[in-house]
């Protein structure tokens, strides 16, 4: 069973782009094409879906990861959870990385059904990572491990998030000296020391918001086996000169996610048409990461 960090690596490397595509698909960002005909969650998710597919299928050649945001589903109850599902089933299918990204944990035995649902081949849902809420500790952690290991799959474990509120907690300084998000860093790298493939990184990987440059230049050094989910490029505010330290020097160990910039890109660029529009976003992003990273190295 190959690692699902290499998997990863590899999906990266076939595109020359450490870009998730987020699909935090939402009716108000639909391309007219795609307007839903009456308001009913069960024409708003066919519409959602539609557009997915085809955006996953005019990508394909730019991007090959993609990251798939619960919410923006489950808020439509069970035709949402369909299309959600049936977004990371497509997206796998077509050859992409998929992330669900439903931020998950419970006690273990629950945890253990989350896991179950995720990452096993029999579970509800066909994705490759799953994004964990850490707050619970080992025994929330270890059933999405053993199933990321049995099954080639992975996970993303929330250490420093990309909100501005994030600090409330993740900032507090410990009796040894570490803060919050430091000691999570390291049970992250803990937890995933058994699983790193021949790339070089874990599947346990973390998620480091690209909001924060300096903290996330020393989590790669703490971190020097833990893959990096980096959302908040974009729409939160950051940009390539912001990442450049969340990359190793031969530029792998972190996926960029961007959702609302690439989504909503059809938006800013009317003429263009939906697809040429994200098209030419998730380019201008790509040059904006490459070139941020080439700078950090050089410097
Ligand atoms: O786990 C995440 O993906 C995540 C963690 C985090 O710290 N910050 C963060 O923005 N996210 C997610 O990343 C996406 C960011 O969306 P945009 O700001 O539109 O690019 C959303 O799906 C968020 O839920």
């Amino acid at each position: 069973m190959q690692n699902a960090a290499d998997r990863l690596a590899s999906a990266i490397a076939a595109v020359g782009n450490p870009t998730a595509m987020g699909l935090d698909t939402q009716r108000g960002h639909l391309p007219a094409e795609f307007a839903p005909r009456d308001e009913s969650a069960q024409e708003i998710c066919a519409c959602i879906l539609r557009y997915n597919r085809a955006l996953l299928e005019g990508m394909h050649d730019l991007v090959r990861v993609v990251k798939v945001q619960v919410a923006y589903y489950e808020m439509y109850g069970l035709p949402g959870i369909t299309a959600f599902s049936e977004t990371l089933r497509l997206a796998r299918e077509l050859g992409y990385i998929a992330i669900a990204d439903c931020k998950r944990n419970d006690i273990g035995a629950t945890a253990g059904a989350y896991a179950k649902a995720y990452l096993s081949p029999e579970g509800g849902f066909s994705c490759d990572f799953v994004t964990v809420n850490p707050y619970l500790g080992a025994d929330g952690i270890k059933p999405f491990a053993e199933l990321a290991g049995e099954y080639g799959r992975g996970l993303y474990v929330l250490v420093k998030t990309s909100n501005p509120s994030g600090v409330e907690l993740q900032d507090q300084p410990l009796a040894d000296g570490r803060k919050v998000y430091e000691l999570m860093a390291d049970l992250v790298s803990h937890w995933g020391g058994g699983l790193i493939g021949s790339c070089g990184y874990s599947a346990v990987g973390a998620v480091v918001g690209a909001t924060w440059p300096a903290e996330s230049t020393a989590l790669r050094a703490r971190m020097p086996h833990t893959p990096f989910l980096v959302p908040g490029y974009g729409a939160q505010g950051a940009a390539g000169k912001d990442l450049a330290g969340c990359f190793d020097p031969n530029g792998g160990g972190a996926v960029v996610n961007a959702s609302r910039s690439l989504l909503c890109a059809h938006q800013k660029r009317p003429e263009l048409g939906w697809l040429e529009a994200t098209r030419a976003e998730a380019v201008r992003m790509r040059e904006d990461i490459t070139a941020g990273f080439r700078k950090g190295a050089d410097e």
